[in-house]
């Protein structure tokens, strides 16, 4: 098992597939895009199988997310999904996407073990979404979108993150739109974790402020503590329901205190948190010829030095070295 610091067990892993992404949102990266990791430095396909099955079958590992930059990206994506699929026991696969080329995938990513999908979508409105993403591709997320639900991922979720002056008075119709859809919305709240270094407190805004919005046209009922687990959104029943809404206020209600996550980003670092700044090398372990156990030591030990939280509180906070895209968001 990988227990930390606190005695909490990581379940749960995100799995940076690739660093890069066909968007640039504004939140998360500069329209110049980022100094890429370079092709050798990345982990193959080989390697990243290999170390989720040493988490699955070693480490207790129950959960599998594959993220990124952007996963679609990653051309052996489909493969990786079949070959975690055959694991024993088989982990649970999701995967956290922009939705482009979705319509393409979604059938074959389904059909090669993939269970559910969360979609990044900030705007019903293509001219936001061209500002906010500096990008021409809202059409091809909406088609993401239907095909994800077509190809039978369940449940299909939508994470919006909401900027004052851009999508900020957009809340009440995207839920709108959600639940007509059936998708699950979740709103999150915007993180200090972009390569800009451009983020406020007093820029972003608070879970507040989303539900006061949703509340001017929605009627929310809380669901309750045990129903959440250890799930960054607290939810909400949509006018009785069955509908529901998300919120995942990593600032102002943060929810460390229940994390069971694992990281392992692109070129095969262990983090233990999104806002860690220290990382373990697994790929050096691997590349130099190390047996499973070993690096499932390394693992284990990697968590033991898991921090309280994140920290954002703290006077002394700093940003991690590496933006969100590069983390594995
Ligand atoms: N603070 C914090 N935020 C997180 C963490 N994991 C995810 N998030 C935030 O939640 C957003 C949505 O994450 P997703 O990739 O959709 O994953 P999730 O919400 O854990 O997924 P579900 O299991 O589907 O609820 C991310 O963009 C982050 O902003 C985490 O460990 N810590
Ligand atoms: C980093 S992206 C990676 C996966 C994929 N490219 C996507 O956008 O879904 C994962 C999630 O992180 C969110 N995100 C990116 N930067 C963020 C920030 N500064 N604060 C909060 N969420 C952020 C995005 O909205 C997205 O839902
Ligand atoms: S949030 Fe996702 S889609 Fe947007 S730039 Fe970052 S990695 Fe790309
Ligand atoms: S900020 Fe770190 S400790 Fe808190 S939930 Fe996220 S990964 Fe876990």
């Amino acid at each position: 098992m990988l227990i930390d610091t606190f005695g909490r067990v990581a379940t749960d892993l995100r799995v940076s597939l690739t660093d890069r992404c066909n968007l640039r949102c504004t939140y998360c990266m500069p329209e110049e895009g980022l100094q890429w990791l370079a092709k050798p430095d990345l982990l193959t396909d080989d390697e990243i199988v290999r170390l989720i099955g040493i988490a699955v079958t070693e480490l207790g590992v129950e959960e599998v997310r594959f993220t990124g930059g952007e996963p679609l990206l990653r051309p052996g994506l489909a493969g990786i999904v079949e070959r975690c699929a055959a694991l024993e026991p088989r982990p649970r696969m999701s995967l956290t996407t922009n939705g482009i080329g979705l319509e393409r995938t979604a059938g074959a990513l389904r059909d090669a073990g993939l269970d559910r999908v969360n979609v990044s979508l900030d705007t019903l409105r293509p001219e936001v979404f061209r500002t906010m993403t500096r990008r021409d591709r809202h059409r091809d997320v909406l088609r993401g979108l239907e095909a994800a639900r077509a190809a039978g991922l369940d449940p299909v979720k939508v994470n919006t993150v909401l900027m004052p002056g851009l999508n900020g008075d957009e809340a009440p119709d995207l839920l709108a739109w959600a639940v007509e859809h059936g998708y699950e919305l979740r709103f999150i709240e915007q993180m200090p974790l972009d390569a800009q270094h451009g983020w406020t407190r007093d820029g972003m805004i608070t879970a507040g402020e989303i539900l006061a919005s949703l509340r001017t046209r929605f009627h929310l009922t809380a669901e309750g503590e045990d129903e959440r687990g250890s799930a960054p959104a607290e939810r909400w029943l949509v006018d009785g329901g069955p509908a529901r809404v998300g919120v995942i206020a990593s600032v102002t209600r943060p929810f460390c205190r229940a994390c069971d996550r694992t990281r392992l980003t692109a070129d095969g670092q262990v983090r233990t948190c999104l806002f860690a700044r220290e990382e373990s090398d697994l790929r050096g372990a691997l590349r130099s010829g190390a047996p499973d156990e070993e690096i499932a030591r390394l693992w284990r030990t990697a968590m033991w030095g898991k921090k309280a939280g994140s920290g954002l509180d703290d006077p002394s906070f700093l940003q991690p070295q590496r933006p969100m895209s590069a983390i594995g968001g």
